[in-house]
């Protein structure tokens, strides 16, 4: 491939809407286009990246048994009525009419599709275990597409679904997609962690995302530094070692004034307690009730835990007006005592001696409250909590490490959810009826390729790792008016192409600084330099892109000496 006749429109500058470095750098080293919010064109240098990353997914699904097929994208409404789910996502299922007036969605997702397919095809045990995946469009009407290709409203995902007879079977597809991914993130040459999620609204019970780690990930790590322990889970979902506290004698409640006291640190200042004995109370509404959740002053409350407790569809935080109508106070002075809507409290607050509450009347907050006595029996005690850097390990006791992540695959149990609402079901060897027990696992293409890039760039651009990079090699002649160069650059070209690297040649009419410039923000693993001294000494330079290490090879070194870099790259 020759850059001269390359479509790779680069740009001096960082656009200014790109907010995140893979999104300022994929535009600037010409791999994407916006086309509209959250809407993106793949350029050549990115289509070779991403076909790169769907072969290595393609051949871990099919090493595991993996059948690809290709669902469609425009999907009939019946089935998401059939499920329930039509009215469930709303605004971000993007819909549509026919010219029949009939109501169809761009697939976010293929459950529906893909169990409608088997209901229709499969009938005994025989044909079980199934693993179908495909890779293929989603579409998503984000509200806030952001972050380039991170969060888009159109982007590529494979998805796999797995069918079994019972839940022994989707074990054993789980693990294999468990041990799939690994493998596809080891070989994308990706830092990952595979960490305990939270199943959100797909439901189901167990699952796990793939974390790229990276500082500017969205979401929040936690795992054990004891990789014999290896624990690992989204913060979301995270847990630590509970270890009541001794407890003292319990004081009488009383109220007291606390004018224009509401913060916790407020409260803590103005009678003159520690955090952790003030009780601090968050309302929220679930679905269409409400719920009071309270943690230690010292803690924060965990939204997913919560609603996970609440076993809600939508959890959101309570607007002041709603806290002044429903507990008769302002934020800053409600509490558990006395209130008669559902209270969630976390397991440490139940051994809090002596805490301190809002009063549930503005301006006044009481003390010497004490749970086990002043609560209602109808307070539920439950983990609502985010643990804390450095709080043990709940399976080995080792101080917990926060790392950030990126989402780029999640893998789930979804067991008969969808089987039994679809009636998807085969006869066992008794020929007895029996729901199909599934899982679905998804990996985000386009996300993967950024992140790689989140995870691997310096100020100079983008450092592919070698296995996902758009070309191995780029040869560089220094000087488009020496003819000796050109030739030697050529030939070099040349020789490498029929060794069968992926390599170019920038051939533009350009200054050397721009070419090697380009190199680097491209991220070109190995950058061949044709110069002066290739021309009197015979001598080629290679710089690694990754370390900046220049080597210098003689011809007949090259192929060995490159096939030996790209190795460790
Ligand atoms: O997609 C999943 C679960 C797995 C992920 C791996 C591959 C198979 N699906 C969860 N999810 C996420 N966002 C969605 C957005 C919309 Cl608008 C929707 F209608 C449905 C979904 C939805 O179901
Ligand atoms: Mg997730």
């Amino acid at each position: 491939m020759r850059l001269s006749q390359y479509f790779m429109p680069t740009l001096r500058e960082n656009p200014a809407e790109a907010e995140v470095i893979s999104h300022k750098l994929l535009l600037r080293a010409g791999f994407i286009r916006k086309s509209a919010s959250g809407v993106y064109t793949y350029l050549p240098l990115a289509q070779r990246v991403l076909k790169k990353i769907m072969q290595i997914i393609r051949e871990e699904m099919d090493r595991q048994g993996g059948q690809e097929l290709m669902l469609p994208i425009l999907q009939p409404a019946e089935l998401w009525l059939e499920t329930g789910r039509w009215h469930v996502y709303g605004p971000e299922l993007f819909k549509l009419k026919d010219r029949h007036n009939r109501d169809f969605c761009l697939g976010p997702t293929h459950e529906e599709i893909i169990t409608d397919l088997v209901r229709r095809e499969v009938r005994s045990y025989k044909e079980l275990p199934l693993l179908l995946y495909q890779i293929q469009n989603k579409y998503r009407d984000e509200k806030r597409p952001r972050f380039g290709l991170m969060r888009g409203r159109e982007f590529i995902m494979k998805d796999l679904y797995s069918f079994d007879r019972d839940e022994e079977g989707l074990e054993i597809s789980y693990r294999k997609m468990y041990e799939a991914y690994t493998n596809v993130f080891t070989r994308c040459g990706l830092k990952f962690r595979a960490v305990e999620a939270d199943a959100g609204a797909i439901g189901g019970s167990t699952t796990h995302e793939f974390m790229v780690l990276a500082n500017s990930g969205e979401a929040v790590v936690v795992y054990c530094p004891d990789d014999n322990c290896g624990y690992a889970a989204n913060l979301e979902k995270a847990e630590t070692k509970f270890t009541p506290e001794v407890i003292g004698t319990p004081a009488e409640i009383q109220k007291v004034a606390t004018p224009n006291v509401k913060t916790v640190d407020e409260v803590a200042a103005f009678l003159k307690v520690e955090k952790k004995q003030i009780l601090k109370s968050v309302l929220f509404k679930a679905d269409d009730g409400y719920v009071l959740a309270v943690v230690r002053g010292d803690r924060e409350v965990n939204e997913v835990k919560v609603k996970n407790q609440v076993d809600c569809l939508v959890l959101e935080l309570a607007s002041p007006q709603e806290v002044e109508e429903v507990l008769g106070a302002e934020y800053g002075s409600i509490g558990p005592v006395g209130v008669n809507i559902p209270v969630i409290a976390d397991l440490e607050v139940k051994h809090v001696l002596n805490a301190v509450t809002g009063a549930n009347e503005t301006g006044y907050h009481l003390t010497g409250v004490n749970p086990e006595r002043d609560f209602s029996p109808a307070v539920k005690y439950a983990d609502i909590r985010l643990v804390e850097e450095g709080e043990p390990c709940p399976k080995c006791g080792k101080a917990l490490v926060f790392a950030r992540g990126i989402e780029v695959g999640q893998i789930f149990k979804l067991k008969d959810k969808y089987s039994r609402k679809m009636g998807a079901f085969y006869l066992d060897e008794n020929g007895q009826q029996k729901p199909i027990i599934m899982g679905c696992y998804g990996i985000g293409v386009t996300r993967t390729m950024a992140a790689a890039v989140e995870q691997n760039h310096d100020e100079d651009g983008i450092i592919w790792p070698a296995a996902i990079a758009p070309f191995e090699v780029i040869v560089v002649p220094v000087s488009n008016k020496d003819e000796q160069q050109m030739k030697m650059a050529e030939e070099v070209y040349n020789l490498l192409l029929n060794a069968g690297f992926e390599v170019v040649i920038d051939d533009r009419d350009e200054r050397p600084g721009v070419k090697f410039k380009d190199a680097d923000l491209i991220g070109i693993p190995l950058r061949i330099t044709v110069g002066k001294r290739t021309v009197s000494e015979g001598v080629y330079e290679v710089k690694i892109r990754r370390t900046r290490e220049e080597k210098v090879f003689q011809k007949e070194e090259l192929v060995d000496g490159l096939r030996q870099l790209l190795k460790t790259l």
